[in-house]
């Protein structure tokens, strides 16, 4: 015979090793009993573990990976006493072998389920990541006369009575529910009662439930233990079945429970409990003031029958939106039915902005919270969340895009992932083309993993229709090797906005400045200047040009400015850009308005300009006259620092400029950039040459296009045309010398 390491524990009880110390004393020195037997002592396990509570995960076990399993010396199936780090309650829960799925990689943590966690801390808050717990060995107390049993095998001792009673809740109606068939099924398997416990019985897609599903929305039925009788003495609870245990159903009472998740998996670490499924109230509005009030008062009546409780009313401007009379008898009803309200309901109402709420609402509210967009480790949170559960390629980065996603909240986050799928589901289906759809079925069915590109071209789409409504912030692409010249100019930027950010510590010294106004004649690169600042210093950048704020409506305008700010602050570190900042803030008392909407305009951005110190937003404007600017932005503190972008006058600097715009082209060898400059005009802004350039570029094109053309009719020029490189060459930059001279003439005038 024998015994590993673990072997003598699975062998189990006193009596056993007694008996085997009676009949051979050798076997038991070789199998060493005194270390068996100090592993065998109710101290010896005494431990502790990570665990993480899953909404996901159901039952009253406590999942463990099977090396951890191991290395504790537990057997899968035995019980344990299990507490919490404050040690608040003590159960007893059998320890199970996670499988691959359950473990997900985590070979160090266990897993408990809500409902567990809910019932050992006594209805603390789910902890968001990994909670510490402790493990004791148990063993039971054994009767007077009777050697202590340390089988790993024993059990709880079984309930005679059990009296249960059925817990409100607002997803389903306890009074016309019949649950007996229900219950009589949950009993099949014994299962661990202890008085004061909520037990979870899971009822999706019950046959009992199906027919009228309006009867029940919850995955699960919710009953509270209220008493357990046992023959024998049982601490920390005792087996309650269908064999041995009569079952009493008492009258239903309320009681807090752990969130479940309707419809799948849910953002539950985001969630408070008991937020989901909020009453939007433009379904309690009505024709008349009095349907409305029976409106509120049903749901509130409801709230109280299912407390403790959180009711969420969404959209309350909607309800009280009416005029006059209307309204005030509105807002009396609703402050009347919130303070007749049980303090174990938590009314929580949102509105868009609490300036929609009328200033006598707003204190039937205990407080008011304002949210903002969320902001990079939230966003990477929410990214984690919901990408739980989706097969994730190795080359997908939830950090980086949470960086790439500054100024989309949580809905937008939920569309990037929704689309990302879609994409991914897409490109299966292209590479699988020649694949007959039942194939394709099959692959679909068999899991899409998502990859970067799948995120990248999702975050596209989504960044293209949110630039369509409104300034969405995006990180440009134009580097500084794409502006030419300008030397002096872009060590000036560079000394004002790249410094506080590389050298944060100055900030401390109320160093930072925010503003910088680029002006100078058009075309000569303050876009470009700014988008490289941008990229440069990977900031977002966010433009606007002025006109685009300017709305007809009474204190929209305003509204638009502040709406900017809030975005470029919510995707912080960011660059805002205001083209055409004269005609955004031009000179106060001068604008000639008559409801004066420029002059309130001008107050709105020196107020926004005045709050952006160490917000890590940087603004950026650019005018062509900046005589025209109301004066207060010019003060330091606001546009801080005016840099002039003038012509480029001498030809080196042209050069440089030429070289910029070039750099993606292909140039023919023989081509020289400086005697081409040597035919130009001298003042020759950054915009003629690009226009010099975009001229040459359609000359190479029409030149391709005929020289295609010919190939189709002489076999002898195609093995010319089998390259669609385009080679701008020194003739089609010659030719439209004249042109340019054309636009920079314009330009001056
Ligand atoms: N220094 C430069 N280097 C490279 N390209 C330039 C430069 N300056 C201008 N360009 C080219 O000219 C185009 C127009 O420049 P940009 O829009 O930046 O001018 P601007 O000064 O902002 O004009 P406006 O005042 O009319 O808005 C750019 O897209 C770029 O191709």
């Amino acid at each position: 015979m024998t015994f590993g390491p673990y072997r003598p524990l699975e062998l189990v009880s006193t009596d056993v090793l007694q008996m085997f110390s009676r009949c051979s004393p050798e076997l038991l020195i070789k199998i060493s009993l005194s270390d068996v037997m100090k592993s065998l002592s109710p101290q010896a396990l005494e431990c502790r573990v990570e665990v993480l509570v899953s909404p996901l995960s159901d039952g009253s076990s406590l999942l463990l990976p099977r090396l951890l399993l191991l290395r504790l010396g537990l057997f899968n199936g035995q019980w344990v006493r299990l507490t919490t780090g404050g040690g608040a309650r003590e159960r007893l829960v059998s320890v199970v072998t996670a499988d691959e799925q359950e473990a997900d990689g985590q070979e160090e943590t266990g897993l408990i389920s809500t409902t567990l966690w809910f019932n050992l801390s006594e209805g603390e808050p789910v902890p968001v990541s990994a909670t510490t717990l402790r493990i004791k060995r148990w063993c039971p107390e054994s009767p007077p006369g009777r050697s202590q049993t340390l089988s790993a095998a024993v059990s709880p001792p079984f309930a005679s009575e059990l009296h249960l009673q059925p817990v409100h809740s607002p997803l389903y109606d306890c009074s016309t529910l019949n649950y007996d068939r229900i219950l009589s099924e949950y009993f099949t398997t014994p299962r661990l009662v202890c008085e004061g416990d909520l037990l979870s019985v899971p009822v999706l897609n019950h046959p009992d439930l199906r027919p009228s599903s309006s009867v029940c929305r919850s995955p699960v039925l919710w009953f509270k233990v209220q008493s357990v009788s046992s023959k024998e003495e049982a601490t920390g609870g005792s087996l309650a079945d269908r064999e041995h245990t009569s079952l009493f159903m008492g009258v239903s009472t309320n009681s807090p429970a752990p969130l479940v998740c309707v419809g799948g998996a849910s953002l539950w670490s985001l969630n408070p409990p008991g937020l989901s499924g909020a009453v939007d109230c433009v379904s309690l509005c009505a024709d008349s003031f009095a349907a409305s009030e029976v409106k509120m008062s049903a749901i509130l009546e409801r709230a109280e029958q299912v407390r403790p409780c959180v009711l969420v009313l969404r959209n309350l401007h909607l309800l009280l939106r009416a005029s006059g009379a209307e309204q005030s008898r509105l807002q009396a009803a609703l402050g009347r039915l919130l303070h007749e309200l049980n303090t174990s309901v938590v009314v929580v109402a949102s509105a868009p902005r609490a300036s929609d709420l009328s200033s006598s609402v707003v204190p039937l509210f205990l407080h008011q919270v304002s949210l903002s967009g969320p902001e990079e480790p939230q966003r990477r949170d929410m990214l984690r969340g919901l990408t739980r559960g989706l097969e994730l390629g190795p080359d997908v980065d939830l950090e980086r895009l949470a960086k790439l996603t500054s100024g989309l909240l949580l809905g937008d986050l939920s569309a990037l992932v929704a689309e990302a799928t879609r994409a991914a589901r897409h490109r299966l289906l292209q590479a699988t083309n020649h694949c007959s759809s039942a194939h394709e079925e099959e692959l679909l069915l068999s899991g899409v993993s998502l990859q970067k590109q799948d995120f990248m071209a999702a975050l596209k789409a989504l960044q293209d229709a949110q630039a369509q409504t409104v300034a969405a912030p995006k990180i440009p692409s134009v580097r500084w090797q794409d502006v030419g010249g300008l030397q002096q100019v872009k060590r000036q930027i560079l000394d004002t906005v790249s410094l506080p950010l590389t050298r944060p510590e100055l900030l401390t010294l109320g160093l930072e400045r925010t503003g910088l106004l680029l002006y100078g004649p058009p075309g000569t690169g303050k876009t470009l200047l700014a988008k490289a600042v941008a990229t440069e210093c990977s900031m977002n950048f966010l433009s606007v040009k002025g006109p685009e704020l300017i709305n007809m409506y009474v204190g929209q305008s305003e509204e638009n400015v502040r709406q900017v700010f809030a975005r470029a602050r919510s995707a912080a570190p960011c660059v805002v850009f205001f083209d055409e900042l004269d005609s955004l803030a031009p000179s106060r008392g001068r604008s000639g308005d008559s409801g004066g909407v420029m002059d309130r305009v001008v107050s709105q951005l020196l107020s926004e300009l005045d709050t952006l110190q160490s917000t890590g937003v940087f603004v950026i404007g650019a005018t062509n006259r900046p005589d025209l600017i109301d004066q207060s932005l010019l003060r330091p503190g606001r546009f801080d620092k005016l840099v002039y972008v003038g012509v480029n006058e001498d030809r080196e600097s042209q050069l440089q400029v030429l070289q910029a715009i070039l750099r993606k082209f292909d140039l023919e060898p023989s081509v020289d950039l400086s005697a081409i400059l040597e035919r130009c005009p001298g003042h020759m802004t950054g915009a003629d040459l690009y226009a010099l350039c975009c001229d040459a570029m359609t000359s190479a094109v029409k030149r391709k296009i005929s020289l295609i053309q010919q190939s189709e009719t002489n076999t002898q020029t195609h093995k010319h045309t089998n390259t669609w490189f385009l080679l701008i060459t020194q003739k089609y930059v010659n030719e439209p010398r004249q042109h340019s001279r054309h636009v920079f003439n314009e330009g001056m005038t």
